[in-house]
């Protein structure tokens, strides 16, 4: 409707208006009005008179100094009055609308036209990964990303309605990974079945969730269920299962993960937290203090690690008296809900408890795989859109005449991202592939190593990843609007991937043991 008001015009009819009273600039064929905005303009009002921009063609000077965004933004789109004759727009800036994007090494290969995949299934196969990430991608950019950006600036926890949405095409179930629990579900519209769901799939899911671009927001959706439910699903009471289940996979109520304590992290030995028997055996009492509770400020229910009689014991806790939560301030936003959570006297009763007494590191060590990877799929995907982000600004930034990407210095920058992204990616989909041939037992046995180290590997790439991204957007990448605000924020955020679901030390650690108790006793040089 607004594009038939707009008028075409010619670059000499355009060329009329270059005066303080009277000021049009070009933008990719695009005719803008912007004498009134040029008192409120954020950049100042001097350089809209600068020399080349008062009724000339300022395509170029203004992607070096905005990102597309701001012209999508209402407020200066209406200041657009005509388009150029015989002209059309050029630039297609927006990553969020459904599509796979152009920029080299900005998707997977195995999305990129022209490669091929022996893991991923093409359109023309039953539970075809292609067609499903089509789908959720969509989902994704119309639903998710929208309230992503809103809610991390905000610090308002996941919109409902998009929470209430995932449901209805039941993906916080995918999210829980293949397994009895999707059965009888419709997954994604149809477009996969229950029993040919796999972890490729749902690594498509972490994947697209991660390119909302927003990390505490992206921990604020439901990934406390991620990681505190599987204990539920694989070792709670069939009761227990019936009743919290459901609700948790509708989107009614929610469960977090709460192990780490001010006392010990990493070290779950280390846990102070204490569950006691009542005499007559029916309850636990609980009694302690969780640190660093993702989505724990807003949870209906707690998956927590405690000290028993018998070693270290997993017991679902439903928020009831003597369970408090309040919010912990980290360097990434509030929309993660992150909790300190204090039990005092909490009365549980003894069927919530996950696994045998005593086996809690059973539960615990099946659950840190799967969390794990999850992690890796999320953090290769950041590693990318950063690697695309670099890749367009040292296109059309110019520095000393020339883009940014004429440097060798900058080049070799973009070449280490790229090596780290794609060899995060492979060995993500190597590590993929033989969970999806293998038992849940068999990938505790024999993936946790590698998984671990994969986490390890991921984490510290994203690291150089995010140094060698600001040192590419200078001043834009420590700066949280404009054109590094994607940047700055990556940077900020990144260290959380390293910590979170094992600390990137304890993990290589963790491999490495791992690998020394399978050596043959008689390997010798
Ligand atoms: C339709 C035309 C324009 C609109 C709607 C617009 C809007 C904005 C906005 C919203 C910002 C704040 C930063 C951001 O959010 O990215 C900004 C900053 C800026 N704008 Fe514009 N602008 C326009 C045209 C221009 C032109 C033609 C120039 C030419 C010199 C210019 C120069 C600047 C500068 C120097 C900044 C500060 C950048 C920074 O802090 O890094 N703008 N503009």
């Amino acid at each position: 409707m607004a594009s038939k008001e707009l008028r075409v015009l010619t670059l000499e009819e355009v060329a009329q208006h270059n005066t303080e009273d009277n000021l049009w600039i070009v933008v990719d064929s695009k005719v803008y009005d912007i004498t009134r905005f040029r008192n409120m303009h954020p950049g100042g009002a001097s350089v809209l008179m600068d020399e080349g921009i008062p009724g000339q063609d300022a395509t170029e000077v203004f992607y070096s100094l905005h990102r597309h965004e701001v012209l999508e933004r209402p407020q200066y789109k209406r200041l657009q009055v005509g388009i150029i004759q015989g002209q059309e727009p050029k630039i297609h800036a927006t990553i969020h609308d459904g599509a796979i994007s152009k920029v080299p090494y900005a998707e997977p290969s195995w999305l990129v036209d022209g490669y091929y995949s022996p893991y991923f299934t093409e359109a023309s196969s039953g539970s075809s990964h292609r067609r499903f990430q089509v789908a959720v991608r969509k989902f994704m950019d119309e639903y998710v990303y929208p309230d992503a950006q809103a809610r991390e600036l905000d610090g308002k926890r996941p919109s409902q309605s998009v929470i209430d949405k995932m449901a209805e095409v039941e993906l916080h179930a995918m999210r829980m990974g293949p397994g009895k629990h999707l059965k009888g579900r419709t997954l994604m519209n149809g477009v996969v079945k229950p029993e040919e769901f796999d972890y490729f799939h749902e690594m498509i899911i972490s994947q697209e969730l991660t390119r909302c671009g927003a990390r505490g927001y992206g921990d604020g959706m439901n990934s406390g269920c991620v990681i505190g439910l599987p204990p539920v699903l694989n070792f709670g009471s069939p009761e227990l299962q019936a009743r919290v289940v459901p609700e948790v996979l509708s989107g009614k109520k929610f469960i977090c993960l709460a192990i780490s304590e001010a006392h010990a992290g990493s070290d779950v030995f280390g846990l102070q937290t204490t569950a006691t028997k009542t005499e007559d055996g029916k309850y636990w009492i609980i009694n302690g203090t969780k640190k660093w509770i993702t989505n724990g400020i807003w949870a209906d229910y707690f998956t927590v690690g405690c000290k028993t009689e018998d070693g270290f014991t997993v017991i679902l806790v439903p928020r009831s008296e003597g369970l408090e939560t309040k919010p912990i301030k980290t360097s990434y936003s509030p929309a993660a809900g992150t909790a300190y959570v204090t039990l005092d006297n909490v009365k549980v009763p003894v069927e919530n408890t996950l696994g045998e007494e005593g086996g809690g590191i059973f539960v615990m060590l099946s659950n840190f795989n799967h969390e794990r990877w999850v992690m890796c799929c999320t953090s290769t995907r950041g590693q990318r859109t950063v690697v695309e982000e670099c890749m367009k600004w040292t296109t059309q930034r110019k520095a000393f005449g020339k883009p940014l990407n004429s440097q060798a210095v900058v080049r070799s920058k973009l070449a280490a991202m790229i090596a780290r992204v794609e060899s995060g990616q492979n060995w993500l989909e190597n590590v993929t592939y033989q969970m999806c041939n293998m038992s849940y037992r068999e990938q505790s046995n024999r993936l946790a190593g590698q998984i671990a180290f994969l986490k390890m590997y991921c984490t510290r790439t994203a690291q150089d990843t995010a140094t060698d991204a600001v040192q590419i957007f200078g001043g834009r990448g420590i700066t949280q609007s404009g054109m590094g605000h994607f940047i700055e924020h990556y940077h900020r955020t990144v260290p959380f991937d390293a910590l979170l679901g094992g600390a990137e030390d304890v993990l290589a650690d963790l491999g490495v043991r791992q690998a020394m108790r399978s050596m043959p006793k008689d390997a010798r040089l």
